[in-house]
C-alpha cells in the first residue's frame, strides 16, 4: 500500500502490501476480513505493521495494488485527500447505501460525501478503480505548560484507491493529478471562504463579510492597483518557482479605525476566495505554539495580525511573557519565523498586518521588501462617499451630494461614520439630511477642539489625550471580539 503526501512532488511510499490474487478467493477473504478488523481494533501503527507483514507474505500472489491516502501529513492537510474526497463527491452511484449530507448557510446546495466504510467504483481510460474511505478513531492525552493534562478523541481519515498493479504509473502520474485539477475547479465554484481563529479556540466559521471591492469606499486608484497586485501574485506560480522565491506576499493596511481596513481584508478573500486565518498573538504563550499554528494553515489562504503595534507591545509589556526557549516575542523576531516557515512550506499565501499607527511600528516591519504593499486606508473621501450612497441607498446622484461632498473634503470623516448615519434610515432624502447635520456638527467640533491652539499641550490636553488613549485601548481590546461578527459567538 502506498501512503501520498500533500504535495505531489513529495509523494513518498510509506509501505506495500497486495492482497491475494483474484483466484485465491478464500485467501482474499481472509486478508479483507484482517483487514476490517484491524481498521476496527488497532492502532494505525501496529496495523501498518501487521499489513505489511501480510501483504510480505502474499504480495507475490496478487494483482492488485492500493494506495493509502491520509487526510494529513503530519501536520499539514493532505491535498490528495482533500481533493479525493470532493472528486468522489461526482461519483456516486445508486448502489452506495450511506451517505453524510450537510449544508452551511453559504452553500447554495447540499454537499453530499460517501460515509466511512463505503465503496465507491470508478474508471479512468479504461483502468477499473476503487475508492473506499476509512475511519479509525485513537485517544490522545496532551500536558500543557501548567502541567495540566487533557485527553481527546481523535479521528484519523484516509481513502484508500485500489486498481490493478500494472497501472501504478498511469495512476500516480495521470490520474491522480486529473482528480487533482477536477477538484480545483469543484472548489472555485462551491468555495465558502472560511475565517479560522489561530490562538483561540480552533473551530473554523465560514466568513460572512459581505465586503467586497465594489461596495469598498477606497482610492480608485489604489483599489485598481491592489486588485491587479492580487491577479498577478495569484497567476505566478511558475515565477516563482523559477526564481526560488516563496510564493507570498505581504500587505501592511494603515489608517484610523474605522476607514475599512478589516472590511478590506475581507473583500481580498471573498475575491480570491482565500481563507482567513486571524492570528491572536496575545494568546499565544510558547514558540511551539506558535510553529503549530502557523504549520496548520493551509494554502491559498491569508495569515491577518490585526492592530500589530499593540500585539507585541501586549506581549512585551506583560512580564514573564517569554517563549520557551528563553526568546522574547519582538515583531523582527515573528517576522523571520514566519519567513522561515514560508519558504519551507507552503504556497499562495498572502499575510496582512494592520494598525492604526504606522509611525509606531517596528522598522522591522517597514523595511524595503517585507510588506509588498504598504495602503493607506484614509478618511472619506467625496468618490468615497458615493460608493457608500450607493451601498445604502441605492443613489447615484442626489441634490444634496454638492454640499455634502464639500463638508467631506473639510471635515475628518471615517466610511464607518457616514455608513452608520446612512443606515439610520432608508428615507434617502432624510438620511442624507442627517449625515449632513453630522458632517456640521463635527466640523464644529473639530473647530472647537483646534481653538485651544498651540502644539503644547497643557494639562488638561495632556489628561484629555490619555482619556484618549486609554478609550482606544478599550475600543481595540473590544475589537478583537467583534471584528469579524461571527466570532462573537464563538466565544472569543
Ligand atoms: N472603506 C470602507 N468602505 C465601505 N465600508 C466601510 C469602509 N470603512 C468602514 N466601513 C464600514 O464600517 C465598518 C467598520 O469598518 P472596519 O472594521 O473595516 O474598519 P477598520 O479600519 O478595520 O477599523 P479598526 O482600525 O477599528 O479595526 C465596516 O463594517 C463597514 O460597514
Ligand atoms: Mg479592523
Amino acid at each position: 500500500m502506498f501512503s501520498l503526501s500533500s504535495m505531489p512532488s513529495t509523494t513518498s511510499v510509506l509501505s506495500t502490501y497486495t492482497t491475494f490474487a483474484a483466484s485465491a478467493m478464500l485467501v482474499r477473504t481472509v486478508l479483507n476480513e484482517a483487514q476490517n478488523l484491524t481498521n476496527q481494533l488497532i492502532p494505525q501503527q501496529l496495523k501498518e505493521k501487521i499489513l505489511s507483514k501480510l501483504g510480505g507474505v502474499m504480495g507475490n500472489l496478487s494483482s492488485q495494488m492500493t494506495l493509502l491516502i491520509d487526510e494529513n501529513n503530519g501536520l499539514l492537510i493532505n491535498e490528495i485527500f482533500e481533493a479525493s474526497e470532493l472528486y468522489l463527491r461526482t461519483k456516486i452511484s445508486p448502489s452506495v447505501q450511506r451517505l453524510k449530507v450537510s449544508k452551511t448557510q453559504q452553500e447554495e446546495n447540499l454537499s453530499v460525501t460517501i460515509n466511512r466504510g463505503e465503496k465507491i467504483i470508478d474508471a479512468y481510460e479504461g483502468i477499473q478503480l476503487t475508492w473506499e474511505l476509512i475511519c479509525t478513531e485513537s485517544q490522545k492525552t496532551t500536558f500543557d505548560y501548567e502541567g495540566q493534562y487533557s485527553s481527546e478523541k481523535l479521528e484519523h481519515r484516509s481513502i484508500e484507491l485500489s486498481f490493478h498493479k500494472k497501472y501504478k504509473e498511469k495512476v500516480l502520474n495521470s490520474f491522480l493529478p486529473y482528480v487533482l485539477e477536477r477538484s480545483k475547479a469543484m472548489k472555485e465554484q462551491i468555495k465558502v471562504v472560511k475565517l479560522h481563529a489561530l490562538g483561540g479556540m480552533h473551530e473554523s466559521v465560514n466568513l460572512d463579510h459581505p465586503s467586497n471591492f465594489d461596495t469598498l469606499a477606497m482610492d480608485p486608484t489604489l483599489k485598481k492597483a491592489l486588485m491587479d497586485d492580487l491577479d498577478r501574485f495569484v497567476k505566478r506560480r511558475k515565477l516563482y518557482g523559477r526564481v526560488g522565491k516563496a510564493w507570498k506576499r505581504g500587505y501592511l493596511l494603515y489608517g484610523p479605525p474605522g476607514t475599512g481596513k478589516s472590511s478590506l481584508i475581507a473583500a481580498m478573500a471573498n475575491y480570491l476566495k482565500f481563507d482567513i486565518y486571524d492570528l491572536e498573538l496575545a494568546s499565544i504563550h510558547r514558540n511551539s505554539d506558535l510553529r503549530r499554528l502557523l504549520v496548520s494553515t493551509a494554502n491559498r489562504s491569508i495569515l491577518v495580525i490585526e492592530d500589530i503595534d499593540c500585539s507585541i507591545e501586549l506581549q512585551n509589556r506583560e512580564a514573564g511573557e517569554y517563549f520557551a526557549n528563553g526568546s522574547q516575542l519582538t515583531l523582527s523576531g515573528l517576522l523571520n519565523f514566519i519567513d522561515g516557515l514560508w519558504s519551507s512550506c507552503g504556497n499562495e499565501r498572502i499575510i496582512v498586518f494592520t494598525t492604526n499607527h504606522k509611525d509606531r511600528l517596528d522598522p522591522a516591519l517597514l523595511r524595503p521588501g517585507r510588506m509588498d504593499m504598504h495602503i493607506h486606508m484614509s478618511y472619506c473621501t467625496p468618490c468615497g462617499f458615493r460608493i457608500l450612497a450607493s451601498n445604502y441607498l441605492g443613489l447615484n446622484d442626489h441634490y444634496m451630494f454638492t454640499e455634502i461632498e464639500k463638508l467631506i473634503t473639510e471635515v475628518e470623516v471615517t466610511p464607518a461614520e457616514i455608513a452608520e448615519e446612512l443606515m439610520k434610515t432608508a428615507e434617502t432624502d432624510i438620511a442624507l439630511r442627517g449625515l449632513n447635520e453630522f458632517l456640521k456638527r463635527k466640523m464644529i467640533e473639530c473647530g472647537h477642539t483646534n481653538a485651544g491652539g498651540g502644539n503644547e499641550l497643557d494639562e488638561e490636553g495632556k489628561e484629555t489625550e490619555k482619556i484618549k488613549e486609554e478609550g482606544e485601548k478599550k475600543v481595540r481590546n473590544n475589537k478583537r471580539k467583534t471584528r469579524w461578527g461571527k466570532r462573537k459567538r464563538l466565544g472569543f
